[in-house]
């Protein structure tokens, strides 16, 4: 089974977790595209979707799926999302794909946050995957120095503009033994929106692809 057949598994079976008539968060990513693919195959038993970028705006609305502001909702029942790398404690990293701000707020008002992954993203310590941190542009410097008091090497993804109008620096080189306390002290520093680590609100599932089938971790 190829690396896709695994990510496309995992998120067929997360349709199941979509309760009937409601508005359905989704993520960001290869995996995630393959959840809006499939959601597209029950579009007629839920309201619409909010999406974590233009991207996955774009996709949704290409399968006729509705797309709402996430103000205009009241409540968020399920998100659905992959992840770039995810422990035995299902606190993640995530970014890959610089969705990682609008991924957080969207995972923050959602009352379960489902997982998709294939199982080469299960690790036991976080931190091999570089941590993606979007950044204010005219903070870049002084946000790269701090992450380096840190312990972390910053790296400038060069090219990229969230769709916010931010910049990623890529953190390399960090052991993430205590994620929910690397990710405040991240997020304090000035000039930082947000870094890619989901521990203080990790996900309540996760739905793993795998070679022998998709396993189920809560
Ligand atoms: O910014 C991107 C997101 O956090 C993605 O969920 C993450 O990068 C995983 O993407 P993929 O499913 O393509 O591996």
């Amino acid at each position: 089974m190829t690396l896709d057949e695994m990510k496309r598994a995992a998120a067929r079976a997360a349709v199941a977790f979509v309760p009937d008539n409601c508005v359905v968060g989704v993520g960001t990513g290869s995996t995630a595209n393959h959840f809006i693919d499939a959601l597209a195959e029950i579009k007629g038993r839920i309201e619409g979707a909010v999406a974590s970028s233009e991207a996955s705006a774009a996709r949704l609305k290409s399968h006729g799926i509705p797309v709402f502001d996430l103000n205009a909702i009241d409540r968020l029942p399920i998100y659905v999302d992959g992840a770039d790398e995810i422990n035995h404690y299902l606190h993640a990293v995530k970014g890959g794909g610089a969705a990682l701000t609008r991924e957080k707020i969207v995972a923050a008002v959602a009352e379960q946050f489902i997982c998709i992954a294939d199982e080469t993203k299960l690790v036991d310590v976080l931190g091999k995957f570089p941590l993606p941190v979007e950044v204010i542009p005219m903070a870049r410097s002084h946000v790269a120095r701090q992450l380096v008091l840190l312990g972390g090497r910053p790296a400038y993804r060069e090219g990229v503009v969230t769709d916010n109008g931010n910049v990623i620096l890529d953190v390399h080189g960090l052991q993430i033994t205590e994620p929910g306390k690397l990710e405040g002290e991240i997020n304090q520093i000035v000039g930082v929106v947000t870094n890619g680590l989901f521990a203080q609100r990790r996900a309540d599932v996760l739905l793993l692809g795998t070679a022998s089938g998709v396993q189920t971790f809560r």
